[in-house]
């Protein structure tokens, strides 16, 4: 939980100016991904983290193309204000920008303007599930991997030509690795490993595990990092789910652990190293899918990245270390150790909101713990190659491509309302559904076009 007065703002305003930062940034993410900011002068900051700064209550109600819909009840004129806190709860919540030398920045959440919690915060979504979590005895552990393909800002064109994980695509971007890899390690952000990825001109950072909070914070602020770190270099990176439609999919896969007593939960000597609970939380995640990824993998671009073959979770299964599944299983091993186990959810991507994602996934799992779900046997093949008949005997369907079906999807999960809450899935439909109607009256690739830049 926040509490800006275990820290010495003052004390921190005063550093801040030391070290020439004119104006501290103040981040949050909205309901369609973008990641929205007001920036305060360095002096403002003492009165800022006591009653943040004033924005528009219909950035709930924003969607992806910078319309403003008024199709949800509670949101519905654009009368309304509430109030971004800086979210300070220690020495290092306000970080210095490597790469925007003179600004800092910090994460915000939203509040009414009477300073009681808003409905529609996605921050106190995910401190509640957190809470849940704790309650029922685990921390949760997480961490995002982030696709990006980048391109030369002058004219546009590839900036590695692979071959995939090659070296030789490295090389061709080499500067930008360093730069990257030195701005991440002055913002705070630790990564297992960089490099290219499959994709044209695509590559691909592992964030560490951390607590879900500062997961999410650590995605959100990775974003920054890397634009930043490309800007510098004459590149420019593209987060959409799907940058163009002969590109790979960018996934913003999500990985998921749970600690009980200072050992992984999820690890036992069941079948494939699985402890019970860790069973129940793989068919919590399973049973969920369709309304979980309708959270996870939610826009237009999501629709269009979710196929057969990519990688990318196109059907609602889990496997051992199969790449084709929505749900991997990542087990331990005796070299690896018991606390590596963790499980990836593939259809995630940078188009979620990192703090709704990591609510609704770890309330799945919990969900799958609390009734003791039965896990279906692990499938180490790609389905996309078997017929419909086939996967239909194995319980296996298709996770939605269209919005009709995601909508449904969302609408008819029960674990997403009480996740969400009324009023912020009411946003979110809104948001989703605003986003449909402009992708009805564009062709696909000037959808993909005008998704490219916006996450
Ligand atoms: N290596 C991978 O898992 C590729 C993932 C794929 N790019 C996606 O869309 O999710």
């Amino acid at each position: 939980m926040t509490d800006s007065k275990a820290v010495d703002i003052d004390h921190l305003t005063h550093s801040l100016r030391d070290r020439n930062i004119a104006g501290v940034t103040i981040g949050w993410v909205d309901n369609n991904g973008i990641v929205r900011s007001r920036t305060v002068p360095t002096a403002e900051l003492t009165a800022v983290a006591r009653r943040g700064v004033g924005i528009t209550a219909v950035f709930a109600v924003f969607d992806s193309h910078d319309g403003i819909t008024f199709a949800h009840d509670g949101l519905s004129t654009p009368s309304g204000d509430v109030r971004l806190i800086p979210v300070i709860d220690n020495a290092s919540s306000v970080v210095a920008l490597a790469g925007q030398s003179g600004l800092a920045w910090v994460h915000g959440r939203q509040l009414s303007a009477d300073g009681s919690p808003w409905p529609y915060d996605q921050h106190a979504v995910l401190e509640r599930q957190v809470q849940k979590a704790s309650d029922a005895g685990f921390e949760v552990r997480a961490g995002f991997e982030i696709e990006f393909a980048l391109t030369r800002e002058s004219d546009g064109l590839s900036a590695h030509r692979g071959p995939a994980y090659s070296a030789n695509a490295v090389r061709d971007v080499d500067e930008f690795v360093v730069q990257l890899l030195n701005a991440l390690a002055a913002n705070g952000l630790n990564i297992g490993q960089i490099h290219a990825e499959y994709g044209a001109s695509q590559i691909e950072i592992a964030l560490s595990p951390l607590d879900p909070l500062a997961a999410a914070d650590a995605q959100i602020l990775a974003r920054q990092t890397i634009h930043s770190a490309a800007r510098a270099l004459d590149l420019r990176a593209s987060f959409a789910p799907l940058p163009s439609s002969s590109s790979a999919g960018n996934g913003w896969h999500l990985h998921t652990s749970l600690v009980r007593d200072g050992r992984n939960a999820l690890t036992g000597d069941g079948e494939h190293g699985l402890s019970d609970t860790g069973r129940s939380y793989i068919a919590g995640l399973v049973r969920e899918l369709p309304g979980l990824t309708a959270i996870t993998a939610p826009s237009s671009g999501s629709l269009l990245r979710r196929r057969p073959g990519y990688w990318a979770g196109a059907f609602g299964f889990w496997g051992v270390e199969n790449r084709e599944a929505a749900v991997r299983l990542v087990p331990s091993s005796p070299l690896l150790g018991p606390n590596h186990t963790n499980v990836e959810l593939k259809a995630c991507d940078a188009s979620a909101n990192p703090y709704l994602a990591l609510a609704v996934t770890i309330a799945a799992g919990l969900s799958g713990i609390a009734d003791s779900a039965q896990l279906p046997p692990p499938v180490q093949e790609d389905v996309g190659g078997w017929d419909d008949a086939r996967r239909e005997a194995a319980g296996i369907s298709p996770l939605a491509t269209t919005h009709t079906q995601q909508r449904e999807n969302l609408l008819s999960s029960e674990l997403v309302a009480n996740v969400l809450g009324e009023d912020l899935l009411g946003a979110f439909v809104a948001c989703r559904d605003a986003d449909a109607a402009w992708a009805e009256s564009h062709t696909e690739d000037e959808l993909l076009e005008s998704l490219r830049w916006i996450y």
